[in-house]
Order: structure tokens, then C-alpha cells, then sequence
């Protein structure tokens, strides 16, 4: 009897302790946010927040108001709401709140690299050093000259050799753009060894090509990924992806390029003198890829297709562009090469930059989360003062409490062209509660963990519509197909996708 005593006290210890490590005791403390642990011990709101994040959070504001902590597999989230403090949030002092721990994890598990210590500010610094001023000079001639070989290498001029080409809208601003990008920062195909300049060129296209369809495919696994919840079968696929990229974007094969960018190149060295190890380095590669080439193509796209959907911001977007060209004395006429687009010309575009930001506004929605290392107080806008708990996880998601904010941005649905700008050209400033707002559109995170490449991305994607708009004619083949929904699968790792691809056709304007 005795022993069925101590079995007893020590299964029910054991359940106890388990509920426990389970978060099941967890209550809310005085001037805590609301909790919500969901009715799955550990799990919480797992499911439905992978299911469909910006819904999921929809329904807890409806709830909770602007600010509340949730269990989402076994972490604490604090979500806050209201825009007014995210300036504290971003400029909290790091041994607050910290960036890195939650990073650090999702990199090593889809990236399968180990961030070395204390390297975030120097990295950071090495990215603003390459990806602005003259270093961007570089990369934006660079991304040129590889996007006139992408999209003008096969097409003639001359009236009976302008043809219409179709093609899947979102699969060619995404390839090409991706490659564009990916040459002028890895690097290109080096002459020695082979025969003529054209033997090179032709082998940086085909090896492209490749690493771009590689991608994609490791692309479409991101989110399950990232989740850590791949079927067994996905699993085996995304480490023979992984395997790819570590491989041919390695430390050893890029010697053999080049061109290779002082972006990839210093940041390498920085490794190196940390005593990271070579196949650290070529991981390391792998996840530059993934941040700098996972959403600019797929914002080209949406840019594009808007102005398709929308005659009057594609009209005056493309007078924008010809009224460059002709001040640049660039006019396009039959017969004339691809224009070469200058950093400078860039600059004389505030239309095409506020239907970009428009854009970015619809489409890009990271979540952006802080470790509270320290347990810290929130001051709310209307003055109510919050506890954030030691060991939590504060997280912001500007794309449903800034970016589709009726008061912020009336019709936040509808795509407005000249939503960001001024009939002067000057940027408008917007408005919440009559309060002025810093934070009204935030599709490269902020704070320290700003996106370093948001610069480089904006010339990039700007260079490449401007060369649709200046040497093509482009149209759906159905005029009246409906803009696709967004995969909700992907809310939180950036730029959003089609649920399906558009057809699109184009063709030489002379
Ligand atoms: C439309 C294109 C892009 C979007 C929407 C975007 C968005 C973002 C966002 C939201 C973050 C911050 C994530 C966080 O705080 O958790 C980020 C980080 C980052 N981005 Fe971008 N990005 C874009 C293009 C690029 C490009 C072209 C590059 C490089 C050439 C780049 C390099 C990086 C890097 C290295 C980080 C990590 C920064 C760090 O860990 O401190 N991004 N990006």
C-alpha cells in the first residue's frame, strides 16, 4: 500500500511539474497585458497563428485591445498594437531587450549557421558601409549592367521583330531580378579560363538560372521551415537544399569569381578573423542570399501588377519615367540600346517611389521580435503603464497595426499610387488620433535590426521597373483578372506572395 502511496505522490509530482514547464500555472500579474494561453497546454495558439497570423491577430485585439501576451509554442508573446510606442520598443538599450536570441535561433535552424557573438553592430556597419553611398554607386551599375544582359540579351529590334512574349508575371520579375541582384553581389563568371567575354556571360545566365529554380523551390518550404514543422519527406529536400547552396555559394568557388561585392567579401573577412570556419563561411553566404534576394523580386512583381490593375498610376509613373529620360537626354527610339539608369536619375522619381512604398505598404509584413532579457515597463499612448515579464518575447506586426490602419491610411486596402507624396513632391506625413506618426509604414523593421539593404533593394526594384516602363509595352492577357489573394501561409517573413502566378505579355516599344 505504501508503495502505491509513493507511485501516486510521484506521478502526480511528475504531471504536476510537467504542467508546470507546460506554462499551465501561468497567470496574469498585476499591470501585466491580458493573457491568453489558449486551451493547449505548450502549443497555445500555435496552430492558429501559423495558420493565418494577421487574422489570428485580428481576433486578439478584437479581445484584448492594443496590447497582449499569447502562448505560441511554448513562448510568451507580447504583441503591441498601438504605434505610439513603438519608438520605446526600438530604442529600448539592448540589455532589455535583444534582437539577436530570437534571430540567432531561426538562422541555425533554416540557414544552419551559428552567429558569432558580439558581430551584429560590425556586420551591421560593414552592410551600411557597401549598401549606401559609394559602395551602393557600385552595386547600382553593377545591377545594371546585369539587368540589361537578363532582359535585353534576346530581343532585336525592328518592327517585324517586336513580337509579344507571354509569361508568367510573378516567375519573371522574381528571376530576374533575383539574378540581377545575386550577380552583382556574388559576383560573375571570371574570364580566365574561358574562351570570350560572351562564353562567361552565357555561363553566368545559365548558372543563374539554376540557383534561382533551387531557390524557389527551397522558397516554398521557407515557412513550414521556419515553423519546424516540414513533413518528414519536405525535410530530406530542404537539406539537400541547404547542401546546394552551402556548395555553390561557397568560400572555395567564389574565389574563382569576379566582381565578387566588398558587401560579401568584408563581411567574409570579418568571419575569417573571428576564426569562423570555412563551412560556417559558406552558410553564412547561404543566409545573405536569403536576406537579400527572398523579397525584392517579389515586391517588382506586385509594384508591376498594381500599375498594370491601375491605368491611371501606370500613365503617370511611365510620363515620370519619360520625362527623366528625355531630361537625361535618354529619349528611347527605335532601334536604341537599353538605357543605362543612373543613381542620379533614380533620384528624380517621387512618384514611382511613393507607388513603391505603396506597395511595400500592401505587401510586406515581417514580424519583428525582441527577447526582454530584463523585465521592463510599457507606457501605452493613452498613459496606461505595462509590465513586460523577464523571459517573454515582445513582438510588433506593423502590416495589421500600421500599414492597414483605416485612420492612418484611408481605404488601406486600395492601391493609391500617390498615396506617399505630395503634388509638390514633397512626402507626406500621416496622422493618428491628430497625433503626428513616425512609424506609418514599416516594411524594413526598425531600430537595430532595420533591413541594411533597404537602399540596394529600393534601386534595384526601381531600376528594373524602370526599364519595363522605358523599353516596354506590357499588359495582362486577361485585362480583367482579379488581383490574386496573398498566401496567408507567409505572414511575418517579409514581402507576401501570390496564391498563383498572372500572365502578362511585352514587347519592344519601337
Ligand atoms: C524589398 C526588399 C526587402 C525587404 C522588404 C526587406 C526587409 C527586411 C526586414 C523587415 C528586416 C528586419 C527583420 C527583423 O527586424 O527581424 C531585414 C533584415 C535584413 N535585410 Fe532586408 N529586406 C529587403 C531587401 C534586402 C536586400 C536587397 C539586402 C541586401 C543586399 C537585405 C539585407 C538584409 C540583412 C543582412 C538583414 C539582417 C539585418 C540584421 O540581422 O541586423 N535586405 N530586411
Amino acid at each position: 500500500m505504501e508503495l502505491w502511496a509513493a507511485l501516486l505522490c510521484a506521478l502526480v509530482a511528475s504531471l504536476l511539474g510537467g504542467l508546470y514547464l507546460l506554462g499551465a500555472f501561468r497567470s496574469r500579474r498585476p499591470n501585466e497585458p491580458p493573457l491568453d494561453k489558449g486551451v493547449i497546454p505548450w502549443l497555445g495558439y500555435l496552430l492558429d497563428f501559423r495558420k493565418n497570423s494577421s487574422e489570428f491577430l485580428k481576433k486578439m485585439r478584437r479581445k484584448h485591445g492594443d496590447i497582449f501576451t499569447v502562448l505560441i509554442g511554448g513562448y510568451y508573446f507580447t504583441f503591441v498594437m498601438d504605434p505610439f510606442c513603438f519608438g520605446a520598443i526600438m530604442k529600448e538599450s539592448r540589455s532589455k531587450l535583444d534582437f539577436r536570441s530570437f534571430a540567432s535561433k531561426l538562422v541555425l535552424q533554416v540557414f544552419g549557421y551559428k552567429p558569432i557573438q558580439a558581430s551584429q553592430s560590425t556586420m551591421h556597419a560593414l552592410s551600411m558601409k557597401h549598401l549606401t553611398g559609394d559602395g551602393l554607386s557600385l552595386l547600382t551599375k553593377a545591377t545594371m549592367g546585369n539587368l540589361q544582359k537578363l532582359m535585353f540579351s534576346k530581343v532585336s529590334s525592328g518592327e517585324e521583330k517586336r513580337p509579344w512574349q507571354e509569361d508568367n508575371l510573378f516567375h519573371y520579375c522574381y528571376n530576374i531580378v533575383f539574378r540581377a541582384g545575386y550577380l552583382a553581389l556574388y559576383g560573375t563568371e571570371s574570364h580566365r579560363g574561358v574562351d570570350n567575354e560572351e562564353e562567361a556571360n552565357e555561363r553566368d545566365l545559365v548558372n543563374s538560372n539554376q540557383l534561382f529554380n533551387e531557390f524557389r523551390k527551397y522558397d516554398r518550404l521557407f515557412p513550414c521551415l521556419a515553423y519546424a514543422m516540414l513533413p518528414p519527406k519536405d525535410k530530406l529536400e530542404a537539406e539537400r537544399l541547404k547542401r546546394f547552396f552551402w556548395s555553390t555559394l561557397s568560400v572555395r568557388r567564389s574565389c574563382q569569381k569576379d566582381n565578387v561585392s566588398g558587401w560579401i567579401r568584408d563581411q567574409d573577412q570579418f568571419l575569417v578573423e573571428n576564426g569562423v570556419p570555412e563551412y560556417m563561411r559558406d552558410r553564412f553566404r547561404f543566409m545573405l542570399l536569403w536576406a537579400s534576394q527572398g523579397n525584392t523580386g517579389p515586391t517588382a512583381f506586385w509594384l508591376l501588377l498594381y500599375l498594370m490593375k491601375h491605368p491611371d498610376a501606370m500613365r503617370a509613373v511611365k510620363e515620370e519615367v519619360e520625362k527623366v529620360l528625355r531630361e537625361n537626354s535618354h529619349e528611347v527610339m527605335a532601334g536604341s540600346p537599353p538605357t543605362d539608369i543612373t543613381k542620379d536619375m533614380l533620384n528624380q522619381t517621387p512618384l514611382l517611389d511613393s507607388a513603391l512604398e505603396e506597395t511595400l505598404r500592401l505587401v510586406a509584413a515581417p514580424l519583428l521580435v525582441r527577447a526582454i532579457l530584463q523585465e521592463m515597463s510599457l507606457e501605452m499612448s493613452n498613459g496606461t503603464e505595462y509590465v513586460l515579464r523577464q523571459g517573454d518575447r515582445v513582438a510588433l506586426f506593423p502590416h495589421l497595426s500600421v500599414q492597414m490602419d483605416p485612420e492612418i491610411h484611408p481605404e488601406p486596402h486600395k492601391f493609391k499610387y500617390d498615396r506617399f507624396v505630395n503634388p509638390d513632391g514633397t512626402k507626406k506625413d500621416f496622422y493618428k488620433d491628430g497625433k503626428r506618426l513616425k512609424y506609418f509604414n514599416m516594411p524594413w523593421g526598425a531600430g537595430v535590426s532595420i533591413c541594411p539593404g533597404r537602399f540596394f533593394a529600393t534601386t534595384e526594384i526601381k531600376l528594373f521597373v524602370f526599364l519595363m516602363l522605358a523599353h516596354h509595352d506590357l499588359e495582362l492577357v486577361d485585362g480583367k483578372e482579379e488581383i490574386p489573394a496573398i498566401d496567408v501561409s507567409r505572414w511575418g517573413f517579409g514581402t507576401m506572395q501570390p496564391v498563383h502566378d498572372v500572365r502578362f505579355r511585352y514587347r519592344r516599344r519601337f
